[in-house]
């Protein structure tokens, strides 16, 4: 589903390569934590999954096809079908619940009818059944990223990239939030999860790829955050 084929990053104001001949073949289903000090090059890996950065030598391929290859008009297509998750929720404060994950729709062009099945749907998925009229400022951070997380897939993308999704949130709340990640890996969709997280890097055992310096360092399959020898 993703695969780095030999990937160097040579940001132009920088010397040194922020990833340096990353391989790393991420398959359809998977769920992978992608760890590392800050620093390390993780936020540039999921830039290059959306061709929002480009390698500077290298390919990266996403369901099959070589991003050098995609022109620019079929990026939006690209991005689509990839849906984002960040550190600060990053929701529309002046929309409800409804209305915040609806809107990754209608940009889209769905119809009504369709968006009024389907969100509340995954309103409920996420977790947050009873709630679809909230604002954001009557959420929680957890619940706040559980909408963040159903309007990321409210459009049922091939890949979820989340960026240190727990970052803001306390442990207890962050495991909730692992445990719906977790329900969206299990409908096929490929989970890639930057993080800090020891403890839910620690509880999930999933694959870990670690980078340090941009290079990858571990590739372990039911890894933990620090090494495990
Ligand atoms: N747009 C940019 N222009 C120039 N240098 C950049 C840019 N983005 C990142 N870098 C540099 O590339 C390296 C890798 O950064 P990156 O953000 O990918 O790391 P990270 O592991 O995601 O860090 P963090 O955990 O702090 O988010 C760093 O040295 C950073 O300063």
């Amino acid at each position: 589903m993703i695969h780095f084929d030999n990937v160097t990053k040579v940001y132009k104001t920088q010397n040194r390569p922020a990833l340096a001949h990353v391989n790393v073949a991420i398959e359809k289903g998977e769920f992978l934590f992608l760890v590392g000090p800050s620093g390390s090059g993780k936020s540039t890996f999921l830039r290059l999954v959306l061709k929002e950065e480009r390698p500077s030598q290298g390919h990266v391929h996403v369901a099959g096809k070589d991003l050098s290859r995609i022109s620019n008009w079929k990026v939006p297509h690209l991005r689509r079908r990839i849906g984002c998750v960040f550190q600060d929720f990053r929701l529309l404060p002046n929309k409800n619940v409804f209305e915040n994950v609806a809107f990754a729709l209608e940009v889209i062009g769905k119809p009504r009818r369709f968006i009024n099945k389907v969100v509340p749907e995954v309103v409920d998925l996420v977790g947050l059944e009873g709630k679809q009229h909230r604002m954001p400022h009557e959420l929680s951070g957890g619940e706040q990223q559980r909408v963040a997380i159903a309007r990321a897939f409210v459009n049922r993308p091939m890949i979820l990239l989340a960026d240190e999704p727990t970052g803001n949130i306390d442990p207890a709340t962050s495991i909730g939030i692992m445990k719906v990640l977790d329900r969206i890996n299990r409908t096929g969709t490929t989970v890639v999860m930057a993080t800090h997280d020891a403890a839910i890097v620690d509880a999930f055992r999933k694959r870990v790829v670690e980078l340090e310096d941009g290079r990858v360092v571990r590739d372990q399959s039911r890894g933990v955050y620090g090494q495990a020898y």
